[in-house]
């Protein structure tokens, strides 16, 4: 099924940005993880967020979904016996913390995914947990999951990590590490890339009362056997999913405004807005009123600069849709990790746009895929079919630049918007854009509607 999606003149309205997706599925694990009950208020309710509460209700949790609030009765560290397989379908995330959890707990538990996630990497976490005691193996391919985890416990001790492939093997060992039965050191080698999650997973430990520590370049960290404790945590704006809503106002003359609007996060991804500034768009916060205000009267971006994204590997393809219509060059460097995400995003965006005749080099360092260049254009004729890689981020921003186009495209991969952003499609027709979900690529076209 692919989806029929047509261009649009103007871009303007009212729109929620979704709660942010690190920090429910963070809270939902220390709530978990804690004794006691926390409340978790205004959490984001997607696919990715049910699969880590999916893994934690098999971890032992007891997790009610209120209105606006989830109610979590945690394990206080102490896991009932599991014997079973948690699904981690293609989170990347659920499946690195789940793996490093199950070492805490006395029973064997399998810890699978779906096609994506079995393919990517996994292996240096798994040594990682090696090191600590932990007893793992993989079920099909060598260090890839699915895996068994037979739950002999973590001893502590130090461990080491790459800083370049993924800061969830930093994320799922700090998660697990408190419960070990000694201290545990992560020493970290080379440059630490996503330090922003990293930053996020250091945030709820200690809120959540766990005693860890890291050092300034965050490539040595200190964590005590600790127990987690219960709380009531608020969960606000997420600045990926914003960064859709906000590169579509800044394609259009008009204006829009984002509720769930905070402006105070800690993800790296924030920097859309700063980014947006500087092509020329004005992005404005009223704080009090929780609301953001994206104008951009004449519709059009003015570029030549260079964006470092190593902090904020999520934007990596909205970025690239925004620069096809940037008026000079946008270089983006520092995206190497996208190459492991659910799609290599930077070489899956290269190929779809250059595809719609977008004028976009990727860059490479040291043979690695680490950025691109897109130099802009008014629009493009369109009327082509672009593909999602499989990956929700690759199809939402592919959407995104086809709206400027002259014709309407077809697109694979929408219904993955339910991963992260389940109003998107909603949102975007509330917004006025035309959309059809069509069987076949030469099928007659249908009323778009
Ligand atoms: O900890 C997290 O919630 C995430 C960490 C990052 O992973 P990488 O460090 O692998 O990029 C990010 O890209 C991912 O979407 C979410
Ligand atoms: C966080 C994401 O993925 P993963 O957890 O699979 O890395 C994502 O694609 O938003």
């Amino acid at each position: 099924m692919l989806l029929k999606v047509a261009p649009i003149n103007s871009f303007s309205g009212t729109f929620r940005i979704p709660s942010s997706k690190p920090e429910t599925q963070r809270a939902i694990l220390t709530a978990t993880l804690a004794e006691g009950t926390s409340r978790i208020f205004n959490d984001l309710r997607c696919d990715e967020t049910q699969t880590m509460k999916n893994a934690c209700r098999a971890l032992g949790a007891t997790i009610t979904e209120h209105d606006g609030h989830l109610e979590i009765q945690g394990i206080a560290g102490t896991f009932p016996p599991i014997g079973r397989v948690i699904q981690s379908r293609g989170s990347g995330l659920v499946f690195r913390i789940v793996t490093a959890l199950a070492s805490v707990q006395p029973s064997p538990v399998v810890v699978t995914g779906d096609a994506t996630l079995r393919n990517r990497v996994m292996e240096p976490l798994l040594q990682a947990l090696r090191e600590l005691g932990a007893d793992i193996e993989s079920i099909v391919s060598e260090n890839k999951a699915p895996v068994v985890n037979w739950g002999r416990g973590l001893k502590g001790g130090t461990c080491h990590l790459p800083g370049d492939i993924s800061s969830q093997f930093i994320t799922a060992v700090l998660f697990a590490a408190p419960l070990a039965q000694g201290p545990v050191e992560i020493e970290v080698s080379g440059e630490v890339y996503s330090k922003s999650y990293i930053r996020q997973t250091l945030a709820s430990l200690t809120d959540a009362g766990i005693k860890v520590s890291a050092s300034d370049d965050m490539r040595h960290y200190q964590v005590e056997p600790s127990a987690y404790q219960a709380q009531d945590i608020t969960i606000h704006e997420d600045y990926t999913s914003a960064s859709y809503l906000l590169a579509a106002a800044a394609l259009f003359p008009g204006r829009t405004v984002l509720t769930n609007a905070y402006g105070d996060s800690m993800q790296g991804e924030f920097a859309i807005v700063p980014i947006l500034q500087q092509l020329g768009v004005s992005v404005t916060f009223d704080r009090d009123a929780s609301l953001l205000t994206v104008d951009n009267p004449p519709g059009s971006l003015r570029g030549n600069f260079e964006v470092d994204v190593r902090d904020c590997p999520n934007i990596v393809p909205t970025l690239a849709a925004l620069g096809a219509y940037v008026q000079g060059s946008l270089r983006v460097t520092g995206g190497r990790l996208t190459r492991f995400h659910k799609a290599s995003r930077i070489e899956a965006m290269a190929a779809e746009l250059t595809r719609a005749g977008v004028d976009i080099d990727v860059l490479y360092d040291n043979g690695i895929c680490d950025g691109f260049e897109v130099r802009g254009a008014r629009t493009y004729p369109g009327g082509v079919t672009l593909s999602s890689w499989g990956d929700h981020r690759i199809f939402m921003s592919l959407f995104l630049a086809g709206l400027r186009m002259r014709s309407a495209n077809r697109f694979s991969g929408f219904e993955d918007v339910r991963l992260s952003f389940p109003t998107f499609l909603e949102d975007f027709t509330t917004a006025g854009v035309r959309t059809a979900a069509v069987q076949e690529e030469n099928e007659p076209a249908q009323a778009l509607g």
